[in-house]
């Protein structure tokens, strides 16, 4: 089957959902030579959603073509619209720093004036949220926001009659914006490349372009990309839903795909993770906090063998990280290991304490990818290792406080949304691992953590 994906025609739409380990990013490899080698020698594109994972892509495929880019999406549109002459050179793209102050301030604006007006009370976040839901589905006036069925919103009402507000509290935002001449933030990029695409007439510079990891694409991204494929070229586009931890929850089937080209092809088997851990993934899954989607594809057949997942429990802080440091020391010679930490801070301090012993780990960033053949130790955040593989896979700090992030889930609009996401964290890096996955924790376990599942090992650590 994945032959077949691979020399499917040259033109049209195809959908590719695979569950983790299925082979999507050695597929979209695949297709990207085999449409690059076709007699006219096409241009490729192959988009994918960060730094590491093209620098992955770029090594896994060895490639030196000039028929091909591998590239991420903000790296297309910044040159797309820098090509046009519309991507100021500095300073032209609002960070969520200042978009949430400019919303702020807009807020402001309108509590002042309308100081009658309930849903101006609302916290910020929640305004944020929903204009960022705006940009990516690319609304661009009220009746269109009016209509819309929202989707991707867990448990935040926001009755239509007031809808008005937000959509208000939206434009004040670009105002703002624009007095400072930003023309964009990261949410709304697309739009701007979908529309100016619209009115370009110049031929495409690819005739074929492929995404992956394209769950966490929204659907104005997705948009912008079939406008920027030759027409009689193809797009192909490659995801797994259970992986969607950016929480956006759009769905591509919003992005005017057009799925009756060469259908939708749906690929179960994995190859990457032993059977074990895969009967652990699901069992992630199947939480009660996990929000289903009926895109989502579940392992059937696994190729893989190894040993069971182990969640080892210590009483102190210290107590754990002396034992991934002794294990790190054990394997750090003889295979390819990863220490997957909820945030920045954990790196860095996992970092510092391994320099100390003479380890020197690699950190997995928008400069750095990690390989699942390359022996050594990796460290990385839940979010940077997407797409990654290791043989050993370490997550320590599976702690209620810490994980799920005690301030993301004290500060979010919706506590079940936030939960979701934080357990598909956990599904991404059980499904990094080729051979073993160590979990640990210290004090009282995560109410994530499937303490049911009968596919893991539970242990006292040296306590
Ligand atoms: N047909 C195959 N036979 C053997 N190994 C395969 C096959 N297809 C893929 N693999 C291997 O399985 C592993 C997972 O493949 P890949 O990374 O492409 O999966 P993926 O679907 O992109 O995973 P994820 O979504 O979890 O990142 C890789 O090591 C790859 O080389």
């Amino acid at each position: 089957m994945q032959k077949e994906v691979l020399a499917l025609p040259a033109k049209g739409h195809t959908v590719i959902l695979g569950t983790a380990g299925s082979g999507k990013t050695t597929m979209a490899l695949w297709r990207a030579i085999f449409l690059t080698n076709l007699p006219t020698h096409p241009n490729v594109l192959v988009v994918t959603f960060n730094m590491a994972l093209v620098k992955y892509m770029r090594a896994m495929g060895n490639l030196n073509k000039k028929n091909l880019t591998i590239e991420n999406y903000h790296k297309f549109a910044r040159g797309y619209l820098d090509n046009l002459g519309k991507m100021p050179k500095w300073n032209g793209v609002v960070n969520p720093d200042d978009k949430e102050y400019y919303i702020n301030e807009a807020l402001e604006y309108y509590r002042c004036r309308f100081p009658e007006e309930s849903t101006f009370r609302r916290p910020v976040s929640i305004f944020i949220d929903e204009i960022s839901f705006i940009q990516k589905f690319g609304i661009e006036t009220l009746e269109q926001y009016l209509d819309v069925e929202r989707i991707g919103r867990a448990s935040v009402n926001i009755k239509r009659e007031n809808r008005k507000y937000f959509f208000a509290i939206y434009k004040e935002y670009m105002r703002l914006r624009e007095q400072k001449q930003q023309s964009y933030d990261w949410d709304d990029m697309a739009l701007y490349v979908y529309k100016e695409l619209q009115n370009d007439i110049r031929k495409r510079r690819y005739d074929h372009v492929i995404v992956d990891e394209g769950q966490d694409f929204s659907p104005m991204m997705v948009k912008s990309l079939i406008a920027a494929t030759n027409v009689n070229g193809s797009f192909t586009f490659l995801g797994d839903v259970a992986q969607q931890i950016y929480g956006s929850r759009l769905s591509w089937r919003d992005s005017g795909i057009n799925i009756n080209d060469n259908g939708i092809w749906k690929f179960d088997v994995n190859y990457r993770n032993p059977a074990i851990i895969s009967a652990f993934a699901k069992d992630i899954a199947n939480s009660k906090y996990w929000e289903h989607n009926t895109d989502m594809i579940s392992p059937t057949s696994v190729i893989a063998e190894g040993p069971k997942p182990v969640l080892i429990q210590f009483k102190t802080r210290e107590k754990e990280v002396d034992w991934i440091i002794k294990m790190i020391r054990a394997n750090v010679n003889i295979s390819s290991n990863v220490i997957i930490c909820r945030n920045r801070a954990i790196v860095d301090e996992f970092f510092k304490v391994l320099k100390r012993i003479g380890i020197f780990p690699t950190i997995i960033d928008r400069n750095q990818a990690g390989f699942g053949n390359i022996k050594g130790v990796c460290l990385s955040t839940f979010h940077a290792v997407k797409g990654l593989e290791f043989e050993n896979v370490f997550v320590p700090y599976l702690s209620e406080g810490i994980f799920p992030d005690g301030e993301i889930l004290e500060n979010a609009v919706s506590k079940t949304t936030v939960l979701s996401d934080e357990l598909k964290l956990l599904y991404v890096a059980a499904t990094r691992s080729k051979y073993g996955l160590f979990m640990s924790y210290h004090q009282s376990l995560s109410r994530l953590f499937p303490e049911k599942s009968i596919n893991y090992d539970s242990a006292e650590g040296d306590n």
